[in-house]
């Protein structure tokens, strides 16, 4: 999805709160649409854009000079907060698109931050330690004037992890001497401050957002009367047939996109489940997707992903590690026929191009925006289920906030209180769109996501005087 798109998205959207008379109902007529169009105006435009070069001197002695990027799109719930990406693929727009939906992920989950993004353009792998080491310190350098633990907090994203934000966290702490330098990136390592659970929050929130709309709300909604009429029993329908599946003792069939962060533990959740029975027959990376369709050894692959941060791609590491998989073309995942597809790479999977050769059921935005406008229309129509990434991926920023309060009372969560008060938090989420997407009828569930994030929004654009 294009920033464009995304501020389409939200104008629309704010069209249709104008009209919701029973939304701010002390302002009418002239003032109450000059109001919503200054709204419209400050969450469709963007604070700041920060762009720099990083020099690294790399272990061949040359000197390369780097792109990098800070976007702080929106404060007004709170601090900005955003991952940092490491990518060759990252530019300006990309990390500007990524800050929009992380000021509505963060408002549509209550929680007390703005959004924003950052972005520097290498591909991780091809870099030592020192290298990636140097260049995550004079990120730190070139950015920390916009940083802080009460100004924006960036956290890791594709690319970078707990190690990452270590050296980050170090270098903040060296630039300035004095300052409340933990709670000033989250996402640490445990033995830094960070919470228990964090690497995986993501992952399993992702999980957790498909779990609770199958095993908790399709399976107690037996009756369609009780759901929307429309599109919205197509969908349900659809989400009984997964339903039926468990109850006929048949595997409901999976395919995780990205092998990270969060596509690993989402597929290691899928796996182990108890109370859904999963086979994963497709999983892919930046090389390759391996696919046996009676189900792969999604803890194996795990190991060997943990140590080497990428798939066994040739037929002789699957032979030595006991994995049985057909080596397939990396774009080959999404045209996988499954029951549920979940997304955990990279933007824009499915696009108008390759809308109608998805086959999947149901689809989970473990990722950032996997799928386009034009795609998610189509896909809507179709009866398919989207869950969109401001709902599924926001378990990172969940612990990300425990993480925060932690540093700031220096005291240690347990790793059962982080993951149990996440799932909650995830839960009441799930309930909140889901509900009354089926029952109200709204226009898509990534709609409905938008407005409930939108209101939040407005309500303190409104009661913070900023609306004129
Ligand atoms: N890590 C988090 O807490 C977090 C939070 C919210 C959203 N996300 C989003 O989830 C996605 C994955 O993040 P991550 O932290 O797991 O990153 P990661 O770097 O740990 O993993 C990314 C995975 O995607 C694979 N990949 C890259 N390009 C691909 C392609 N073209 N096709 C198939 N696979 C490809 C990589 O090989 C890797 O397996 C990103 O879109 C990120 O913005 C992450």
């Amino acid at each position: 999805m294009s920033v464009q798109d995304t501020q389409n998205l939200i104008t629309e959207m704010m069209q249709r709160l104008e009209e919701d008379e029973n939304f701010i109902t002390e302002e009418s007529g002239e003032a109450r649409k000059r109001f919503f169009e200054s709204g419209t105006e400050i969450l469709t435009t963007t604070d700041k854009i920060v762009k720099s070069y990083i020099r690294v001197p790399r272990d061949s002695r040359e000197i390369e000079r780097i792109p990098a990027y800070r976007v702080q799109h929106n404060n007004i719930a709170g601090f900005y907060k955003g991952g940092i990406r490491f990518s060759e693929v990252v530019n300006e727009e990309e990390v500007e698109n990524l800050a929009i939906l992380m000021t509505l992920k963060n408002a549509l989950h209550d929680l007390p931050y703005g959004g924003a993004k950052g972005g520097v353009v290498v591909h991780p792998n091809h870099y030592s330690d020192r290298e990636l080491n140097m260049i995550a310190k004079k990120y730190v350098q070139r950015f920390s004037p916009d940083l802080g633990p009460t100004h924006d907090i960036p956290a890791p994203d594709m690319g970078t992890n707990a190690q990452t934000m270590d050296w980050m966290v170090g270098e903040y702490k060296t630039i300035n001497p004095g300052e409340n330098y933990m709670g000033a990136f989250t996402g640490k390592s445990v033995d830094n401050g960070g919470a228990k659970g964090r690497r995986e929050a993501t992952g399993r929130g992702v999980y957790h957002s498909y779990k609770w709309l199958v095993h908790e709300w399709a399976k107690s909604v037996t009756n369609e009367n009780n759901v929307a009429d429309g599109v919205y029993r197509k969908q349900w329908r659809t989400l009984r047939e997964l339903v039926e599946k468990e109850e006929n003792g048949e595997p409901i069939t999976v395919a995780v996109q990205g092998f990270g962060n969060v596509g690993s533990v989402a597929a290691e959740m899928a796996y182990k489940c108890k109370d859904l029975t999963h086979r994963i027959t497709a999983v892919s990376d930046h090389q390759v997707t391996l696919r046996n369709l009676q189900g792969l050894d999604i803890p194996t692959l795990i190991e060997y992903q943990l140590k080497h941060r990428e798939l066994p791609a040739k037929q002789e590491l699957l032979n030595e590690l006991g994995v049985e998989a057909e080596i397939l073309g990396r774009d080959a995942l999404v045209t996988q026929e499954v029951d549920v597809m979940i997304f955990a790479a990279i933007e824009d999977q499915i696009v108008g191009s390759n809308k109608d050769k998805v086959s999947a059921k149901v689809m989970v935005e473990g990722a950032n925006a996997p799928i386009d406008q034009e795609a998610d229309r189509y896909l809507h129509e179709q009866g398919k289920v989207v869950i969109p990434d401001i709902l599924a991926n926001a378990g990172g920023v969940m612990v990300s906030y425990i993480e925060w309060k932690q540093d700031r009372i220096t005291e240690l969560y347990s790793e059962e209180e982080v993951l149990g008060d996440m799932l909650k938090h995830m839960e009441q989420s799930c309930e909140k769109v889901f509900v009354s997407y089926f029952t109200e009828g709204l226009s898509s569930i990534r709609n409905t996501c938008y407005m409930h994030s939108l209101k939040r929004l407005f309500k303190l654009l409104y009661r913070h005087g900023k609306l004129f």
